[in-house]
């Protein structure tokens, strides 16, 4: 990491585990940012930014619920008064899904909509004004693999992530000439919690640790990979194993793509 995030104050969601508490930690030892740390849970939060070594004036922990979307404004208030500014902000935070569709409530279906993409678009469409008025800024989304193509266990999730796909591209065009960088990480498997906290299909949490996942990419390498994208200021970085050759089948050979994962083992 050189000296991007350096005098920075970087948000992070969803940094109470998994990816985000792993870009916590390596932003507190490779770089001076100041960091915001956000997810449900408070102590999760405290305890996240004590591991990571954090003096009391390099960070402040902003609990939110992403379901909460219309307090979102009250929120993004709270944070920049504490440090001023936000020069950027990772939406990290988000909800996995691990059912048929056709056995998957509907229910389940809006409540990834409500975390996965509404919460995360309501804190940028907050954050974004600031931005504005301090000459510019930096919005990382992590959507996933699934955000470029589908696959079976994953519609609702699938459908989430698309969903930032079409926003933050749009985004990116739009916001330009104010020196708006839209940054998508599309990550591929990787060692956290994810699918233990992923719904089922009536919307109770699987608990349990799917292969595939167990055997990803390492959550601190996958951050400084993922760190490494954004600071490249990259479009869109697809981070994994070989897994993300899937992103490049859907481009060039989508028939081929449709045939593997049909046939994928994926939980
Ligand atoms: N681990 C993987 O294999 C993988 C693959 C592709 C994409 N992703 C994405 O990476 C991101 C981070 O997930 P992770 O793998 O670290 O899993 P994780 O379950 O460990 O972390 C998810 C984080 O999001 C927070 N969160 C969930 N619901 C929330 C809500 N309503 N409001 C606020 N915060 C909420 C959790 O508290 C937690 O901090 C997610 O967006 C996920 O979709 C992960």
């Amino acid at each position: 990491m050189s000296n991007y995030f350096d005098h920075k104050v970087v948000w992070v969601t969803g940094a109470s585990s998994g990816i985000g508490e792993a870009l916590v930690k390596e932003l507190a030892v490779k770089s001076s940012a100041k960091i915001i740390l956000s997810s449900r849970n408070k102590d999760q939060l405290n305890a996240v930014a004590q591991k990571a070594g954090l003096e009391a004036n390099r960070f402040f922990v902003l609990p939110l619920d992403l379901e909460d979307y219309k307090k979102m404004p009250d929120v993004v208030e709270e944070a920049v008064e504490k440090f001023g500014k936000i020069d950027i902000l990772i939406n990290n935070a988000g909800l996995s899904q691990r059912s048929l569709a056709m056995e998957t409530d509907i229910e389940v279906d809006k409540r990834l909509m409500d975390i996965d993409f509404i919460g995360t678009v309501a804190l940028t469409k907050s954050v974004l004004p600031y931005m504005i008025r301090d000459g510019g800024g930096h919005i990382a989304v992590v959507s996933s693999l699934m955000g470029v193509f589908g696959a079976p266990m994953r519609s609702s999730y699938a459908a989430a992530k698309h969903a930032l796909h079409g926003f933050f591209d749009s985004l990116r065009a739009e916001l330009y000439t104010k020196k708006i960088t839209v940054t998508i990480i599309c990550p591929g498997f990787v060692q956290t919690n994810i699918s233990i906290n992923a719904l089922t299909g009536n919307g109770s949490l699987q608990g349990t640790m799917d292969d595939a996942t167990s055997k990803g990419m390492p959550a601190d390498v996958f951050a400084g990979k993922m760190l490494a994208a954004i600071e490249k200021k990259k479009n869109q970085a697809s981070i994994g194993g070989q897994e993300v050759m899937g992103t490049y089948l859907k481009r060039f050979f989508p028939s081929l793509l449709a045939k593997i994962v049909r046939k994928a083992k994926v939980v």
